[in-house]
């Protein structure tokens, strides 16, 4: 059966219905710093811890009194020894790693909580990592491959190689100095003692017994830190200057290999063969980063570290010699321990400057965490589709996999139970709340049954313990050299290239060795033929003749499967080498792709600024519109309330002019019965005056008569009315009184008079209202009525045939009542031509009144064809069409007097009394009259 791979978990978990597992959350509490301190972490019981706010707390503050609980997988209070957390927390981790399954685990709280404390320690009192490598190198110890057996293929992926290659590649890194390579100055003796103090370093005797005993094992270790969104690597040589001295690091970027396993690329990976080599590792890491964060001007607790564990693992040759060559078998499988750097928020850390950008980033990498954390959750549990922002953050980025595939994942949250630490540690309980309820696939059982024999590696050292039992008892019989694989690898040290005293024995030896090896496989096989043949005598040719001829069938058989499994072989590693080249096209298109593709992740992130920066503008934009609208809406309801204000006043108005009018119209009558009486009054004065006088002169004549004629006097036949009785006038006396009647109608008349000047000059005034129109008032009682006789004329007059010119721009009024020309002709420009057939010339002229109304005026004139041939126009009326807006009427100006007009009559004159003269032939002649 194929093993699986022990890569970093795939992207996608193979089956949904695989199991899973929670993040294990541990909360682990420091001894305070002061015993005497004010606390705010209680342990409740060895699940739950209670949080309550102090009173310096900004929740406590902002009103948050009450305590809260939080519950773990386990929690360790401040007695706790670093071995009881190891051998919850990290053992569990390291057995599957050894049984090739991936796992993660990371220390999460506030600076000074204990993160370091709990992931290195001390050497008196190890933390979880350096027990970790105490607990694989106790496991793996016997069962180790040679040094460079194993070599990362710089693909996250391991090449295996025979020993004797592996031999000569220790020879040459190892013994061989690399003259090409950066030397940093050799870490001094006592470089540990300045790290850790004098104190010697303690071992966890953690194991794990039932490991994979046929496979050969070897452990690869990295040490990275990421800062400021930049990934180190801490184990990288860096060229030393003794000036200027160490050269900064440069930054390492995360690719995926064929497995879409997230690693860092380029980063060193450093072989170890016991936990000593893997704690000194360790420390030159440490001291790097110190280097580096000299060079860099920073700060190391400010940055995550991660220490990476990779255990690689593959099965022995069937002989249980050498590890198998064939690196499809070779399983790698890793843990990862992280230690991150401080969770406090910007506001506490007072920084500036470059620690504001670095605490900045922290925050934004754990927040990236904290995000990926909740999307998980929410996908997991309420079944969301969101995408998960693995890509905001390296630290998100690098450990994308374990929280998508499968693997365990450990979190230990580092408490600092201090009272001022209240409102940090209350965020970090709350991540940690949702952290535990992500939940990640189970880590499938690896399997390393290759169908070859169990034990061989238990067999193959019973065998050689028992070849050199004999060897010491001093057999030499052919039969024991068959089965030995002759004295083991010289102990031999290749200085220089050339040396030739090293190379010719390691080559005799090698080409020994493949004798026997050959030498032995022939014999093993020849030796199980014949025991499958019950040759009971040694010259039964009956057995020995078929028993040969079987063996040389069978040889040939053989000879043609090797024949053919060779050409095979090399078809396959053709096929090999080309799906290999392929692969790496395929990789490098990827990497192309990957590049296009952050590309256009920037040019996306770019659009989506611009988008939500014109949303917001947009926004903006709408309140204003809002607002103005608003204002809109209120200036209306004023405007419509002043509208209102108006018509009221203006029906107000109106209320009190028809008032005003009917008492106008009273009082005019009034008058005029007042003047009819009084007329009365005087004609009766009169009358009684002549009757009067009549009777004086009646008596005067009797008298006179008595003297000469006795003529009696007659008294009037009728009393007049109202009037006493007067006696018939005498002729001489009718004369007298007919001429004061015409005097008195001469004086009636020429009031009438007088009237008529204004009303021939205006005419008729047309208006929306009748009753509005500029007429005359009505003549006295008695008096001549107003005769036009133009007007009556013009209205008679067929023949006529009127030339209506309206200059251009003339405006078209729709007035109901419009001068009635029967004939006429319209032009906009006068020409001599025009005059010849009209007899009647109108001009319109418009133009503002004083009250600011417009008013048409036209001007009428008859046109008399002159001696010359031409036509001279002589205006003789004006007639002004005015329009009054109700809205806007005034108060009726009073009567206008011909003075009124003099200036624009004059004006009127000007421009348009003019008198055409004109001969059909020659060029028309104007001149003004
Ligand atoms: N459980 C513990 N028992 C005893 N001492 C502890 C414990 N936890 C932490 N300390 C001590 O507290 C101090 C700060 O611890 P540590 O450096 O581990 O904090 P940290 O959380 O890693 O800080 P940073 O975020 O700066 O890396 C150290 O001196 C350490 O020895």
């Amino acid at each position: 059966m194929k093993p699986q791979r022990g890569k970093t978990p795939r992207k996608f978990p193979r089956q949904n219905s695989q199991p899973k597992d929670p993040v294990e959350v541990y909360c682990r509490i420091r001894p305070p710093d002061d015993p005497n301190i004010e606390t705010c972490v209680k342990l409740l019981d060895e699940r739950t811890v209670q949080i309550s706010p102090s009173e310096n707390s900004q929740a406590y503050k902002n009103g948050v009194y009450k305590e809260t609980q939080y519950a773990f997988k386990y929690v360790f209070d401040e007695y706790v020894s670093q071995k009881a957390v190891f051998d919850t927390v990290a053992s569990p981790l390291v057995e599957d790693l050894l049984r090739g399954k991936n796992g993660l685990m990371f220390t999460y709280g506030v600076t000074g909580s204990g993160k370091t404390y709990t992931m290195t320690g001390k050497p008196s009192d190890p933390g979880t990592l350096v027990r970790s490598l105490d607990m694989i190198f106790n496991s793996i110890s016997s069962v180790q491959a040679k040094k460079y057996v194993f070599m990362p293929d710089k693909m996250n992926g391991y090449d295996v190689q025979t020993e004797a290659d592996a031999m000569v590649e220790r020879q040459k890194r190892d013994v061989m100095p690399r003259f090409d390579a950066p030397r940093t100055p050799a870490t001094p003796k006592n470089s540990k003692k300045t790290e850790f103090g004098d104190a010697p370093r303690i071992t966890d005797p953690s194991r794990v017994n039932d490991i994979e005993e046929d496979n050969n094992y070897a452990v690869f270790v990295s040490y990275i830190e990421i800062y400021n969104n930049y990934i180190y690597d801490l184990l990288e040589e860096l060229p030393y200057d003794p000036i200027t001295g160490y050269r900064a690091p440069n930054s390492k970027i995360l690719r995926e290999d064929g497995d879409r396993s997230m690693y860092v690329s380029n980063c060193t990976e450093v072989e170890v063969k016991s936990a000593e080599e893997a704690f000194d590792v360790l420390l030159k890491g440490q001291k790097r980063r110190k280097v580096a964060h000299t060079a860099l001007n920073t700060e190391s607790s400010r940055s995550h570290s991660v220490f990476n564990i990779r255990l690689v693992q593959a099965p022995l040759d069937p002989l249980g010699e050498e590890v198998l060559q064939d690196k499809s078998r070779v399983c790698s499988s890793q843990l990862a321990l992280v230690d991150l750097a401080g969770s406090e928020r910007l506001v506490r850390t007072n920084n500036v400057g470059d620690r504001l950008r670095e605490a900045g980033n922290i925050n934004q990498s754990l927040m990236a965490l904290r995000a990926c954390m909740d999307a998980l959750r929410e996908n997991q549990l309420l079944g969301a589709n969101k995408m998960v922002p693995y890509r905001d953050s390296k630290l998100t980025h690098l450990f994308k996999n374990y929280f998508d595939g499968e693997g365990k994942v450990r979190m230990i949250v580092t408490v600092n139970p201090a009272a001022k630490e209240y409102d940090e540690t209350v965020q970090v309980m709350r991540f940690a709340e949702v952290t535990q309820e992500v939940q990640v696939a189970r880590p499938q059982q690896v399997q390393f049954d290759y169908g070859l024999a169990k034990g061989r590696r238990r067999m193959n050292q019973q065998y050689k313990e028992a070849m050199t039992k004999m060897g010491e008892e001093g057999s030499t019989s052919q039969k024991t050299l068959a089965y030995s694989m002759g004295p083991s690898f010289p102990a031999l040290q290749l200085l220089d290239p050339s040396d030739e005293s090293v190379i010719v024995p390691l080559i005799q030896f090698l080409a020994e060795r493949e004798m026997r090896r050959n030498t032995l496989i022939t014999d093993l096989n020849s030796k199980s033929r014949i025991h499958a043949q019950s040759l009971l005598d040694p010259s039964d040719e009956s057995v020995i003749v078929p028993l040969i001829q079987f063996l040389a069938e069978r040889e040939m058989r053989r000879n043609t499967l090797i024949t053919d499994l060779n050409s095979k072989f090399d078809q396959f590693r053709a096929q090999l080498l080309k799906t290999e080249k392929e692969n790496m096209d395929l990789r490098h298109r990827n990497d192309e792709l990957e590049n296009l593709l952050g590309k256009r992740d920037n040019s996306f992130e770019r659009v989506e600024k611009k988008l939500r920066s014109l949303q917001k503008s947009h926004d903006q934009l709408e309140r204003k519109n809002t607002q103005f609208e608003n204002m809109k809406r209120e200036l209306e309801t004023e405007l419509n309330e002043k509208d209102w204000k108006i018509l009221r006043e203006k029906s107000e108005r109106e209320r009190m002019k028809s008032e005003f009018k009917s008492k106008m119209v009273l009082t005019q009558q009034h008058m005029e019965d007042q003047l009819e009486k009084e007329k009365r009054k005087i004609e009766e004065e009169a009358e009684a005056q002549l009757w009067q006088r009549e009777r004086t002169l009646q008596a005067l004549k009797s008298i006179i008569d008595s003297n000469e004629i006795d003529t009696p006097t007659q008294p009037p036949a009728k009393a007049p009315r109202r009037g006493p009785a007067v006696a018939p006038k005498p002729r001489y006396m009718t004369s007298t009184i007919a001429s004061r009647v015409q005097t008195k109608s001469d004086q009636d008349l020429r009031y009438t008079g007088r009237t008529p000047k204004p009303a021939t000059r205006s005419g008729r005034t047309y208006g929306p209202k009748a009753t509005e129109r500029r007429a005359p008032s009505p003549p006295p009682k008695g008096s001549q009525p107003v005769y036009n006789p133009k007007a009556h004329r013009r209205s008679k007059s067929s023949h006529e045939v009127w030339l209506e010119h309206k200059p251009a721009g003339t405006i078209e009024l729709d007035t109901v009542l419009q001068p009635n020309l029967r004939k006429k002709k319209s032009v906009s420009k006068l020409e001599v031509k025009d005059t010849m057939t009209a007899s009647k010339y109108i001009l319109q002229h418009q133009e503002q009144a004083s009250d600011g109304e417009m008013q048409t005026k036209l001007y009428k004139a008859n046109v008399v064809p002159t001696a010359g041939g031409g036509a001279s126009v002589v205006f003789n009326d004006v007639e002004t069409l005015r329009q009054i807006s109700p809205g806007t009427r005034k108060r009726r100006s009073p009567q206008p007097k011909a003075e009124d007009f003099e200036g624009q009559w004059t004006d009127t004159e000007d421009r348009c009394a003019v008198a055409l003269e004109g001969h059909a032939t020659k060029r028309s002649k104007f001149s003004g009259v």
